[in-house]
């Protein structure tokens, strides 16, 4: 019988977010430097390799995202490190779901490194749509999206932006898109909260492991707007470790 079928038998559990499993432990709201912390006790006591860590980050940040717009187009806008893996694993994930998608580098595979790298291969190889900055007319990229996920900075930068990032990060925010931040919205400070000139206004914010500190602080949420935490899969046990 072919899967179509299987939908119509009554009690069928659809694919949805009730069908994904959720950590019976919520951390605490943390610094972009205690959750780099996550990342190495997980591949050092626990042998996760970081593209693991990736995988699960992408996967659930897809449900994620398919739930919250189940449909329409979606442009990933993916920076030089692994935030913008996050982006390429994403875009596998929808494309997998059916989806339309395309993704906007700020730069080209080859200059990529490490886990971003390996992403971007598979994405590259899977057929899925790579434009990559000032090779593009990322203008009308932007204006055609539905839906715009922000893979450019995470926990590993510093505001203010540099290069053509606040460029797109403005062009973002003047589409009628619906903006979905990953980890942090680009421009702002995980710790502290601030947020530059340029900074992504997300309507959604899928925030990996914890919450950051700086989401609490005043105003954060015109920038994060909904923010959710997104599982990376590491042991209860590494959890426990680093609930306070
Ligand atoms: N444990 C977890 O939560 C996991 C998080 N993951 C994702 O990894 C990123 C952090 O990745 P990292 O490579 O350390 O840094 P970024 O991608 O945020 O940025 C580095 C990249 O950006 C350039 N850069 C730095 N500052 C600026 C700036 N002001 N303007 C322009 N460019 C800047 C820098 O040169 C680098 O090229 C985390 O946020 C999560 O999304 C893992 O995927 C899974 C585990
Ligand atoms: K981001």
């Amino acid at each position: 019988m072919g899967s179509e079928h299987l939908s119509a038998r009554p009690g069928f559990v659809r694919n949805s977010m009730e069908a994904t499993m959720k950590p019976v432990l919520q951390l605490s709201p943390m610094t972009c430097q205690r959750i780099r912390e996550i990342d190495q006790v997980a591949m050092e006591q626990f042998q996760m390799p970081g593209i693991v860590l990736m995988e699960n980050a992408g996967r659930g940040a897809a449900e994620c995202i398919h739930q919250i717009t189940p449909d329409g187009n979606v442009l990933i806008l993916c920076g030089k490190g692994n935030n913008g893996g996050d982006g390429f694993t994403i875009a596998r994930h929808l494309q997998l779901a059916g989806r339309e998608v395309t993704i906007l580098a700020m730069a080209t595979t080859n200059e990529l490194q490490g886990d971003a790298a390996i992403q971007a291969k598979i994405a590259e190889a899977a057929g899925i749509q790579i434009q990559v900055i000032g090779e593009t007319d990322e203008t009308e990229l932007l204006s055609a999206a539905d839906v715009i996920v922000d893979g450019l900075l995470g926990t590993g930068a510093k505001p203010p932006l540099r290069g053509r990032y606040a460029k797109v990060v403005e062009a973002a925010n003047a589409s009628s898109a619906i903006r979905i931040a990953l980890d942090i919205p680009t421009g702002m400070n995980g710790d502290t909260g601030e947020t530059g000139e340029a900074t992504f206004r997300a309507d959604y914010t899928l925030t990996f492991a914890a919450p950051k500190v700086g989401f609490e602080k005043s105003n954060a949420t015109r920038f994060t707007g909904e923010v959710h935490v997104i599982s990376i899969g590491v042991p209860l046990k590494l959890l426990r470790q680093f609930s306070s």
